[in-house]
């Protein structure tokens, strides 16, 4: 099903609220009834969490702790190939990895025994360090297939086409898109900046209890970099939270990370809050993780 969006770039938007969060109130509203976490319970929880890639059975993981409370905002960065992607992807249950160990508790339910698909559904999204292309499938298409899939699951009924449009249209203004976005497949074409505003507008559409973000800041110019991340501040709430995975500093400071963590051979070596990433900036992950 696709809706007949208008593909000139300037249509008429709906203005979004002033508030500088602005949040889904109804979803949020059943989020709060539907969650099996209270505001004590961490939203997650891992714990020495181990896991090998299934196709040469080498372990990358060697037993990652990380709690992540409702409203906090972490950033992990550390060395190349230390393991930051492999632990996300883990995380939302790529099949290219297998847990070897350890524990995952998702708003109180073990994530591990949960398939991919439900992982989403129930509230974790995950934006790829390589987003990939979905040919034949319009961008508008897969959004609202996906946004419709999680109201059900929240018990809520279906969007018609002109509600999508509206909901859509608020969405891109969020993240400053086109709207000829909305037409063309998924990432199919786009350039590496387009695919990272791209994942955001994914997540602004879809909503997350915990948004994990794989170098989203890999490949923005400065203008983009700053309208990602506003989008992401106006997503955040007090009830939901962000795991990023990054490299550089700049992001930090626009998003003001509660945690800081370096991963270093498939560990967290080391949590601290932004005054570290000076450290590291400084003196290199050698040193910091030791
Ligand atoms: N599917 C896979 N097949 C083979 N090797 C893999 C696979 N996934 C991860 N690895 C290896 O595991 C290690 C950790 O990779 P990972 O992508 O998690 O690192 P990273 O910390 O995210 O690195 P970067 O900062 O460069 O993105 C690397 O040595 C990588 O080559």
């Amino acid at each position: 099903m696709a809706l007949s969006l208008p593909t000139h770039s300037s249509p008429t938007l709906i203005p979004l609220p002033r508030s500088p969060k602005p949040t889904f109130p109804t979803l949020r509203r059943l989020n709060y009834r539907v969650c099996v976490a209270t505001a004590a319970t961490p939203l997650l929880q891992v714990n020495d969490l181990r896991a090998k890639i299934v196709e040469s059975n080498v372990e990358i993981l060697h037993g990652v702790n990380l709690t992540v409370n409702q409203g906090e905002v972490h950033a992990v960065m550390g060395k190349n190939g230390s393991g930051k992607s492999t632990f996300a992807k883990v995380l939302v249950g790529h099949p290219d990895y297998e847990v070897t160990g350890g524990s995952v508790v998702f708003k109180g339910e073990n994530l591990l025994e949960m398939e991919p698909e439900e992982r989403s559904l129930a509230g974790l999204f995950m934006s790829f360090q390589s987003p990939v292309e979905i040919p034949g499938v319009s961008n508008d298409e897969f959004l609202v297939m996906a946004y419709n899939a999680r109201r059900k699951k929240l018990g809520l009924p279906e969007l018609g086409p002109l509600e999508c449009f509206s909901y859509l249209m608020e969405k891109l203004q969020l993240v400053n898109m086109k709207p000829d976005f909305l037409n063309r497949n998924v990432n199919e074409g786009f350039s590496g900046g387009e695919r990272k505003r791209n994942e955001i507008l994914q997540l602004a559409v879809l909503g997350a209890d915990l948004a994990i973000l794989d170098e989203i800041d890999s490949g923005l110019d400065v203008d983009a970099l700053r309208d990602v991340a506003n989008a992401v501040n106006r997503i955040l709430t007090p009830q939901n939270s962000l795991l990023m995975i990054t490299h550089y500093r700049r992001i930090l400071d626009l998003l003001n990370p509660t945690h800081v963590h370096v991963m270093d051979k498939g560990k967290i070596a080391r949590t601290g809050d932004i005054s570290m990433v000076e450290a590291i900036e400084a003196e290199g992950y050698e040193t910091v993780s030791a």
